[in-house]
């Protein structure tokens, strides 16, 4: 166990752990702190929820110069909601000192941007486009950072963004400090990362598996056309406060949202396609609990950090281990145990076993619920809801009513009735998916390749601006 006052932690930034509950740093807090305040260039890799944006943020903010009103350090995240999340962080840690980080991300007016970067922030949190786009129109200065941070390194090294990352890098001082952070950080990933790095120190927390191990992890063998009925089994049994349902594409997070929706579920859908504004208003619904289930792709897959997600279910496998790590760490964060769930197709079990192989752990087998089960399921849950308005004894005003209805029937058939209405009528809100293909291990075999001859990750993020500084089509989630 290691205290942050013994990490050498100034006055202020302690208080600010203090505020926020951290009693002691976690691992890879405890680990790659010292090695930064030191100056080195640090690649982190360490479980998902183990607290990685503290362990680059703290050593970030205690560099900074209060009295210079200019950026020192910036972070480039895959996301904009990540973006914004670990702005939050780093403003919470840097509050007593008077660090203030902005966040700055596509989707957003550039004018009420670039109002907000001349009021100074010391800490500029931002997506790659976005970035780009203010670098280009020099409506941002990144020439006196000191610090670069890359959150989810590995996303942002992929054939997606190196481009964009290395002509943001080039902005920047050569003798700056890189610091490099995920959970995962595949080998021809790592190479890459290095020659961006002055000989970085590597801090790898040493666990048996990629993923924590207070996740339950499971697979459902199904056949894709039974994948949203057996969703809605588990769901009525094990009815979970918070659920992420990970879809493949944006269509099917549509489909899955609007199904669901159908059946009466308070569940909605987020994915690149949605405004600025709508992402969002769900993501903050789902953290207030206005919602219960949160249809993704995997845009929600890195890096967000939403306290009371139970459940997390892969409706389709992905097709790399690294988002399959990602995917479930949104459940099972600082210690909280969680559940995964993943619906695979029979001809998909091959590409779950290169899976598990990868992470290093096993998917227990979960046979899929049956719609008696989930009727069960959801009895118990009215149960429950009759049992807690028994408590709390406020019932007077239906005693006339329920006098009434006992005096024409039997209770039996008074109290089935009242189960009735509150569980829910699914067969009679028919629910169509359309069927997407299995994922083929061939398809997705991961090759020892660099990432420029592999077509995983052309695949993935195709486009972006090419070396000449054109635009090109591609999946842009800044
Ligand atoms: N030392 C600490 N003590 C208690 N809670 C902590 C500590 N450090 C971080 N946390 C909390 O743990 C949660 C997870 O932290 P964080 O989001 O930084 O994880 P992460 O390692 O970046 O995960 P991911 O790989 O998913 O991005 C957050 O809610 C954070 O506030
Ligand atoms: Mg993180």
């Amino acid at each position: 166990m290691t205290t942050f006052q013994e990490l050498g932690i100034s006055e202020p930034i302690l208080k600010a752990l203090n505020r926020m509950g951290f009693e002691e740093a976690t691992p890879i807090q405890a680990e790659t702190i010292p090695y930064a305040l030191e100056g080195n260039d640090v690649i982190g890799q360490a479980q998902t929820g183990t607290g990685k944006t503290a362990a680059f943020g703290i050593p970030t903010i205690e560099k900074i110069d209060v009295h210079k009103k200019q950026i020192q350090a910036l972070v480039v995240a895959p996301t904009r909601e990540l973006a914004i999340q670990v702005a939050e962080e780093l403003n919470r840690l840097g509050k007593f000192k008077g660090v203030r980080a902005l966040a700055i991300f596509g989707g957003q007016q550039m004018d009420r941007q670039i109002r907000a970067l001349k009021d100074g922030p010391q800490i500029v949190v931002a997506t790659p486009g976005r970035l780009l786009d203010h670098l280009n129109r020099r409506t941002i200065n990144i020439s006196m950072v000191e610090v670069a941070i890359l959150d989810e390194a590995d996303e942002m090294l992929n054939m997606g963004f190196i481009d964009d990352i290395r002509e943001i890098l080039k902005s920047i001082p050569e003798n700056r400090q890189t610091l490099l952070f995920s959970a995962t950080m595949p080998k021809e990933i790592r190479d890459i990362a290095t020659h961006l790095m002055r000989q970085p120190q590597e801090v790898k927390v040493k666990a048996k598996e990629m993923t924590v191990e207070n996740i339950d992890q499971y697979f459902m063998e199904i056949p894709e056309k039974l994948k949203f009925e057996t969703l809605n089994n588990h769901l009525d049994i094990h009815s979970p406060e918070l659920a992420i349902v990970f879809g493949r594409t944006k269509k099917r997070v549509d489909e899955i949202t609007d199904g669901l929706q159908a059946r009466g579920y308070r569940a909605e859908g987020i994915h690149g396609d949605l405004s600025q504004a709508k992402r969002m208003s769900v993501l903050n619904k789902f953290k207030q609990g206005r919602i219960d289930v949160l249809v993704a792709t995997d845009v929600a897959a890195r890096g967000l950090d939403i306290s009371g997600v139970t459940h997390v279910y892969n409706f389709d496998i992905p097709q790399d281990p690294e988002s399959y790590v990602h995917r479930i760490g949104r459940t099972g964060r600082a210690g909280r145990t969680g559940e995964a769930i993943s619906f695979v197709t029979p001809r998909e079990i091959p590409h779950l076993h290169l899976i598990e192989k990868v992470i290093k752990s096993k998917m227990k087998r979960m046979m899929p619920p049956t719609y008696k089960d989930a009727q069960r399921g959801q009895q118990q849950v009215a149960v429950e809801k009759i049992e807690k308005v028994i408590a709390r004894h406020e019932l007077k005003d239906f005693h006339e009513a329920a006098n009434q209805l006992l005096h024409d029937h039997d209770s039996i058939t008074v109290i089935a009735a009242a189960l009735k209405i509150l569980t829910k009528e699914r067969r009679d809100t028919p629910v169509k998916i359309t069927a997407v293909a299995p994922i083929s291990v061939k398809k997705a075999q991961r090759t020892k390749a660099r990432p420029s001859n592999n077509k995983r990750y052309n695949r993935s993020n195709q486009g972006g601006r090419n070396r000449k500084g054109n635009f090109q089509k591609r999946r842009r989630r800044d």
